[in-house]
């Protein structure tokens, strides 16, 4: 039985454990270029003894960004960056993964804590959106998108393609596409978002196409040693949820055939109203379904940050790795809470040793623990 704090294999790389923090936007790039605050954010969590530290959705084009402060790997300059904050994750002993995506009809948005809402278009911060269809998402993101031409198609793959080339050059050993959560590789596998009637929309093969087309386009320049992965809304909650599973489940044995390594395992978030079953762990079902049908490594997460549920999930073979984003934020040494709250032998040994060396003599505060 798998145990959370066991190495995980994947190709050419080992993971010292389990525990993996997702991507999580962080809405403070300039441009598409990191700064020292993604410097300390992400140095931050590599420390805390996570095995794979993913950097947050980084957008292909500019127009792929999902808010002006989304970083990018669409130039040089930015890799550059992304340097940095890869060397400075494997220093700190955790795998540095990164995710490469394009917000397609969610793009142009406010930051969350200034509304989350789409700019408006008279506002020059904005830009036009593109998508399978002119088909707006809704809600707070009412910005008809302009249908994509196969030109455009092709453009946004071979932004896939240079991203992940970038994304490889700046020393990254783990790659995640970003295919969930309503953003334009989602939406077109969406039946909602994508009423295209040519090769890339209508049946499950053309609303697959432009998903796998970009998967085998990526994975002809990702090393073959290392884990070519992706972030995939294997649901919806809307209502139609064993047809999108059964589907999602078949295009992941597809994904599988043309070389993925992995599968994370998300919700696709294509519509506004999915009728999400929020609770400790909830998506873990779901998860072990898609890993066990389309016998492929999955990864996963949503509120799977309870010690007992995380170590749960993966001794079940729900998932062969958690994804543990939030508790993180809140304490970036999470694994070390987790060790001491499972009860494991040497807790301290997880952190770097400037630390470690001090906290396996400390028993907590308010014990006041001798030097
Ligand atoms: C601030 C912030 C930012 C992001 C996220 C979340 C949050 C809180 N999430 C989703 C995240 O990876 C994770 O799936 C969720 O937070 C659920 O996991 P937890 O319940 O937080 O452990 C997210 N997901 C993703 O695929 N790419 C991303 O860049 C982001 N960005
Ligand atoms: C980029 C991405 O996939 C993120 C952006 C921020 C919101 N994420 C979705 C989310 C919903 C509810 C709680 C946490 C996260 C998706």
């Amino acid at each position: 039985m798998p145990h959370l704090f066991e190495p995980f294999q994947i190709q050419s790389l080992t993971l010292r454990n389990r525990i993996a923090v997702p991507p999580m936007c962080q809405y403070s790039a300039i441009d598409g270029l990191i700064n020292d605050w993604h410097l300390a954010h992400y140095s931050g969590l590599a420390r805390g003894g996570a095995g794979l530290v993913i950097v947050e959705a980084t957008a292909v084009s500019p127009e792929g960004r999902i808010t002006p402060g989304c970083t990018g790997l669409w130039n040089d300059g930015q890799a550059q960056g992304m340097a940095r904050i890869a060397s400075a994750i494997k220093a700190a002993g955790a795998v540095p993964g990164i995710q490469i995506g394009h917000a397609g009809r969610k793009a142009s948005a406010h930051r969350p804590w200034e509304g989350d809402d789409h700019i408006p278009d008279d506002d020059p911060r904005g830009w036009q959106t593109l998508a399978p269809s002119a088909l707006a998402f809704g809600g707070g993101l009412p910005k008809v998108p302009k249908a994509m031409t196969l030109d455009d198609i092709a453009r946004v793959q071979a932004d896939f393609v240079a991203a992940a080339i970038r994304a490889r050059d700046a020393g990254f050993e783990w790659l995640e596409l970003h295919f969930a959560h309503g953003y334009l590789a989602q939406s077109f596998f969406s039946r909602a978002a994508n009423q295209r009637t040519d090769a890339y929309g209508g049946s499950f093969d053309g609303r697959s196409r432009f998903l796998l087309e970009t998967l085998q386009a990526v994975r002809k320049v990702w090393p073959a040693h290392l884990p070519l992965t992706a972030r995939f809304g294997v649901i919806e909650y809307d209502g139609h949820d064993d047809q999108t599973l059964d589907e999602s489940i078949e295009l992941t044995r597809r994904f599988k055939a043309a070389g993925l390594d992995l599968l994370n395992v998300s919700m696709g978030f294509s519509a506004p109203g999915g009728r999400v079953p929020w609770g400790s762990g909830f998506l873990a079902p779901i998860a072990g379904r898609v890993r066990r049908e389309a016998e492929i490594a999955v990864a996963s997460g949503w509120c799977v940050d309870d010690p007992k549920v995380a170590a749960r999930v993966v001794a079940d073979g729900e998932m062969d790795v958690v994804m543990i984003g939030r508790a993180h934020l809140a304490d970036p040494h999470y694994p070390y809470q987790l060790a001491l709250a499972l009860g494991r032998e040497h807790p301290a040994a997880l952190l770097p040793t400037p630390y470690a060396y001090w906290l396996s003599r400390y028993r907590g505060p308010g014990t006041g623990s001798a030097q």
